[in-house]
């Protein structure tokens, strides 16, 4: 396996600008996510990578050989990148042993190669079985099995869970995110659900208009977004509108602990960002809590995401775990309270954003 390096790569469709400098790299058996929204430009990167595509400025690097720049692009055949579609793609009338053997020299198909990827994906035994008579998250195990049995230097995945009902799609990825590990896999695997990205990456790399905006392991992403954008994208979020002096915000959840990208206290009007989980839901009238109305509720079986309106009508989103000790009927009054330190991102733009929750 390898590391891969993408550095300041362009890549247009006529007047449309795919790529606009993407600067990546994935550490040698390691698994980045690129998330970014529809049109943000995942597959493109994913096609200059494999060799669909050529790029038009800027370099890829596998293994320190250059294998893309302007003018000079090696053939996808030899790059010998694995690439996951959507949906697995296998050969209808091959049985899962001769899908998996077809992309393998003839030495490698005997010397148990074939049973080893399949246990790695969780189906030991499902060498005889036809396609037909595989469910779609056995079949994308068999993808996987597939892509990883020539050792290849790096594998993608395209979206390789979209199809997969939602129960499914958790335990078909952890499979395949400790498959890819245990093979020492180098991967890039694209995608736009935030979910996804966070629970199976070693780092996440967020793609916006062309540019990675941020990269960095998932819980950093998450805890410091680089941006407000950013934040949006990686999980709810809170927006708060600030008053900021020495460290600490004034806002209408009432004074918060603020922590800033460079460490540094602002001193700025602007807006703190929290998320939801970091809102705590307590009996109203609980002294130096603040009053909320419970506007909307979205039960997700172990947690439940409540929309609340202060008094000022400022928007408010909460995470409650079940089981719930605090009633929170819809139209219910509550008391509310910030765990923990806020984000500032003292702009004076912030107010637009605020009202759009
Ligand atoms: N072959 C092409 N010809 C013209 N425009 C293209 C082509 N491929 C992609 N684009 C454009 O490039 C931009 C990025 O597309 P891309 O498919 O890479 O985005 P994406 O993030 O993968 O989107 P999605 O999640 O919807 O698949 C879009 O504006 C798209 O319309």
């Amino acid at each position: 396996m390898a590391e891969l390096r993408v550095t300041a790569v362009h890549k247009s469709f006529g007047s449309v600008r795919a790529l606009r400098g993407v600067d990546l790299t994935v550490r040698s058996g390691t698994l980045t996510a690129v998330l970014g929204p529809s049109g943000s430009g995942k597959t493109t990167l994913l096609r200059c990578i494999a060799g669909f595509e050529t790029v038009d400025a800027g370099e890829i690097r596998l293994d320190g050989h250059r294998i893309a720049a302007p003018g000079r692009t090696v053939p996808p055949e030899r790059r010998r990148i694995a690439v996951v579609p959507q949906e697995g793609a296998l050969f209808p009338h091959l049985p899962v042993r001769g899908n998996i053997a077809y992309g393998l020299d003839r030495r490698t198909r005997w010397t148990g190669r074939i049973e080893s990827v399949l246990a790695l994906v969780g189906l030991a035994g499902f060498e005889h079985r036809m396609p037909h008579h595989l469910s779609g998250g056995q079949q994308q195990r068999v993808a996987v099995a597939r892509a990883l049995a020539p050792h290849p230097p790096a594998v993608l995945l395209d979206e390789p869970f979209s199809a997969l009902d939602a129960a499914l799609r958790a335990e078909v990825r952890q499979d395949v995110r400790s498959a890819l590990r245990s093979d020492g896999a180098t991967a890039v695997l694209v995608t736009h659900d935030q979910a996804e990205a966070l629970s199976i990456a070693d780092e996440v790399a967020v793609l916006h208009d062309g540019r990675i905006v941020q990269s960095g392991p998932p819980d950093l992403v998450y805890h410091s977004p680089a941006t407000p954008w950013v934040a949006d994208i990686v999980g709810e979020t809170v927006w708060l509108p600030a008053e900021m002096t020495g460290g600490r915000a004034r806002t209408p959840l009432g004074p918060v602990p603020v922590v800033t990208s460079d460490g540094r206290p602002p001193s700025a009007p602007g807006r703190v960002l929290l998320r939801p989980e970091q809102i705590e839901v307590v009996p109203a009238g609980t002294p130096a809590a603040n009053t909320a109305t419970v506007v909307r509720r979205d039960f997700q079986g172990h947690d439940t995401l409540l929309a609340l309106r202060l008094t000022d009508g400022t928007p408010v989103l909460a995470r409650i775990f079940a089981p719930a000790s605090v009633p929170h009927a819809i139209g219910g009054e509550v008391g509310l309270r910030v765990r923990g330190a806020a984000r500032a991102f003292p702009t004076p733009s912030g107010a637009t954003d605020v009202s759009r929750r």
